[in-house]
Order: C-alpha cells, then structure tokens, then sequence
C-alpha cells in the first residue's frame, strides 16, 4: 500500500513531503525550509563552516536575530551589553550573518525581537514547511502546522551547509483538549495544567498534535504559548493543524506569499490536518472544564496547582524519590508544605519570554493592571517579545497603561527569562514569570521562579501575592 492511501496524521504529511532520503539503516535525511538563528548557539556553526570553507547553501532561508543576550534597556547600545561574551555573541552574529549573506535583525533593527515571536510574525514561518533553530522552544512555530524542531549547534552547522538535518522519525502522540476557559484563564494555564497531568517527560521521542474544542477555540497566539510549552512536557515538537484563522493570521505578513501564491498556498494547507482515521503512537484526552488559573511551586513546570490551591505536602507522598524532589524543591523556593497559594507574596512580575509576550499576552495584562498600582516595593516589567510588538502595544495605549501601573516598559528580547543579558532575579528574589522554565537558578543564581500566565502575572504584580486573575475581571481586590 502507498503511504498516501492509508489516513495520516498532520506530521506524517509534512514528513512524508520533505523526506530526502530513507534507506534501511540509515537515519532518515530531511529537507529544511527555514532556518532562524541566533546570536547564543550560532558562533560554533558558522566557525565550523569557515573552518571547512563551506558557504551557506542557501542564505535566502535563513534569518538571524540577536535575542539571548542583548540588554532590554530602550535606546540601548553595545556599551549597555552585560559583559563581554555577550559583546562576543553579538558582534559575532553580526559578522557571520554579514559574511555569509544572511539576513540579520540586529540590537537595533526595528524588526528584532526573540527569534520565535518574530518568525509567526513576519511570515517566515509557513504552514506545511519544516523550520529548524538551534534553540529548544522553536515547537513555537508548530501552532501554524510547521514541523519546528529545536537542533543542536552542531546541526545548525549541518543545515546551514546542506539545507538538510538527519532525523530520526519521532513518534507521534494526540493531545485532545476539551472544555471552555473562563474568562481569565489562558493557553498558558491549559499548558502548566496539561505538564502537571501528564509530568514533564510525556511527550519524550514524540511530536505532539494538539486537538479538541479547547485548542480550536484558542487564538493563533494561544496555540503558540501551547506548542512553545511542549518542549516542557518533553515533547520533539508540538503542532496545530491550520485551520481559517491560521491562514488570515499569515495572510498579508511581510515573507508570506502574497496573491495567488497564497491561494493556492492556503488551499494546500487546508489539507494539512490529520485525515480522520490517523493512528498515533499514544493518545491522550484532558477535559479542561473549570481550569482555574495555574501557578508553578517547585522547580520544574509539573510541580503546579491551581491559583486557589495550597502548597503539597512532601511527607504524604510514599514514592521516596518523587518525596525527596518535592522536599528539595519546597526548600529551594521558601515554602512550607500547606501554605495557601494565594498567601504567597512575590518581589517581581517578570511579563515576556518567547511564550508570553505577544501583542494579545500585553493585552490581556494591561486589562488587568489598568487605573490599578503595582504593589508598593514590587519590581514589575513587561518586555515585548519583538519590537513590533512593541509599537504596536504602545500604538494602542498599552505602554501607558503599563507605565503608569507602575511597571517598568522595556525593548525586546529574551530578558529575564534566562539571566544572560542583565536582567535577572537576585538570591532568594521571588518572581511570578510569564516564562517557561523555572528550574533552579534559571532566572539568576538563587532566584525563584513561579510560572504563570500573563493574566496572573498581573493580577498578582497588583497585589503583591499570587491573585486569581478570574476574580479581577470584574471586582477591585484591594
Ligand atoms: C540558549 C538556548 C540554547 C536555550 C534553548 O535552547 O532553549 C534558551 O533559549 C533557553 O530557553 O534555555
Ligand atoms: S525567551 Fe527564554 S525560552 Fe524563549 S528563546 Fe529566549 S531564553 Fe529561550
């Protein structure tokens, strides 16, 4: 039988099409169509390339950004980079992308911003297409029905030669997600709660397709925070087939085809979704009804309850290795097994990172801290995921409403998420984060990292202790 007579599933389709070579034996080769880049894991690839006087094979696919390590101060300047490898990276970027004929989106370059806000963004991300970056959160991308993987340097070096990755064939795995979100709760929440189900190796050696009522009502922004969350659940990739709002989010953006390319373009992915009838390797089924707002406790993105919940008690819990992760991670973060979530007060709201800092992520947090104050003694900030993001935000008032809450309002990149461009969390520093990872240390050396949606972020900066962002939607909390 033909591959294409039995159903597949959106991955098998988008494998199927860009599989260059399958021989018995060997890892299977595939072709890449986009390649993002940028300025932390590149140097050692395109070093490589120098060293073995390679060229990029095909520079026109591939776009560079500076994100990890520049700082977030507006108006910023190389002077203003936190040290000197930073200043490496970058100039580094700059230097390759120049060389090499690569298009670069550099500190000051009006469309810069994290490399995966910017790529939906710009349309250099495509429905159908296999997109790689050196860079774990790339399954970003997979909410336009994009096979996005995250690769290694010395891969980045492989495709930029090449334009082709050896990949072994993942298996695949259906995530169906049932049930409405009230009003305050987001993607952000059905992913903390799905990783806090399922624990944060479920998705290990597979591609998630996400499916159900829950995934097809969110918005194209949503279902990136979704698949940007996979990677946490252990995933290869997560993806969403297109639907129609896919196609008007891509339709008229800057690297996207236009006119009847994107007709005919649009029909093909009309076709991308799983056919009925698809096996995947594992199936799961979550029913999201009354998902209340998540907060992470403990140090890695399963360790979660809802808003409304208490800190767990290790002592109760009888496997004693799972016991003595939950005492350790209890003792990292300065909480007591009991304590009421919501008891729990914060020194910094950190709002961005490649999963929550566009356009509808500043929305919906400047809903909530509108004609409201910070927290006397908070540290509150908001750095927008790209600089078109950022006018955009400003254009609509946002900006002002963020500045006059208090909150600090910055320039785009990857900021507090990872502590390598200045901003970061002091020892002991408490932080709700609209970020992903919250194991020790990530925000800086003895910070504290609680993961919560943008809605509870700033919920919570007015407060001053984690807030049910429900409750805000519509009465005074103080
Ligand atoms: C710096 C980079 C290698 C890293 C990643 O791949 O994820 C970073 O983006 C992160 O989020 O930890
Ligand atoms: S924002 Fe954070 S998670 Fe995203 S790419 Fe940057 S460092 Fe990685």
């Amino acid at each position: 039988m033909k591959s294409s007579d039995r159903p597949r599933t959106m991955f098998d389709k988008i494998w199927d099409t860009h599989l260059v070579r399958d021989v018995p034996g060997e890892i299977p080769m595939l072709y890449i169509d986009r390649h993002l880049t940028h300025e932390a894991t590149s140097p050692q690839a395109f070093a490589g390339l120098r060293v073995r006087e390679l060229p990029v094979h095909r520079p026109e696919t591939v776009v560079a950004v500076v994100d990890h390590n520049v700082p977030t101060l507006p108006g910023r300047r190389l002077m203003d980079v936190v040290d000197q490898p930073s200043v490496l990276c970058i100039e580094t970027m700059a230097e390759n992308a120049r060389d090499f004929g690569v298009t670069l989106l550099d500190m000051d370059h009006e469309d810069q911003g994290i490399v995966h806000v910017i790529g939906p963004e710009l349309g250099l991300s495509l429905p159908g297409t296999t997109l790689v970056c050196g860079d774990s959160h790339t399954s970003t991308h997979g909410a336009l029905g994009i096979f996005a993987i995250g690769i290694g340097t010395s891969e980045v070096e492989h495709v930029l030669a090449t334009q082709c990755l050896l990949q072994h064939k993942p298996r695949t795995m259906n995530i169906r997600i049932e049930g409405r979100l009230a009003d305050g709760v987001s993607a952000k929440d059905i992913a903390l709660a799905l990783i806090g189900r399922l624990g944060t190796d479920a998705g290990t050696n597979h591609v998630i397709e996400f499916t159900g009522s829950a995934v097809e009502a969110l918005s194209i922004e949503g279902r990136m925070t979704l698949c940007n969350m996979a990677i946490e659940a252990g995933a290869r990739a997560g993806m969403v087939a297109p639907d129609e709002h896919t196609i008007e989010y891509v339709r008229g953006r800057r690297f996207a085809p236009a006119g009847e390319l994107f007709e005919r373009a649009a029909a093909q992915w009309r076709e991308l979704a799983a056919d009925p009838g698809a096996v995947y390797d594992v199936v799961h089924r979550l029913d999201l009804a009354d998902l209340a707002p998540q907060v992470t406790w403990g140090t890695n993105p399963g360790m979660v309850t809802g808003v409304t919940g208490t800190v767990p008690d290790p002592e109760v819990i009888r496997d004693p290795e799972a016991r003595a992760g939950v005492r350790q991670a209890l003792e990292y973060m300065g909480l007591t097994a009991g304590q009421r979530i919501q008891d729990i007060p914060v020194d910094t709201v950190f709002i961005g990172s490649c999963t929550n800092s566009r356009l509808e992520d500043l929305r919906t947090a400047a809903g909530q801290v509108k004609g409201r104050r910070v927290a006397d003694g908070l540290r509150a900030i908001v750095v927008p995921g790209s600089m078109n993001v950022r006018r955009q935000a400003e254009d609509e008032g946002l900006a002002d409403i963020f500045r006059d809450a208090g909150f600090e309002w910055r320039a785009a990149g990857c900021s507090m998420c990872i502590a390598m461009n200045g901003d970061r969390l002091s020892a002991g520093e408490r932080c709700a984060s609209t970020s992903n990872r919250n194991f020790e240390g990530r925000q800086g050396r003895g910070g504290r990292t609680h993961l919560v949606s943008p809605a509870t972020a700033a919920a919570t900066a007015v407060a001053g202790h984690f807030a049910d962002a429900r409750q805000l939607w519509w009465k005074e909390i103080r």
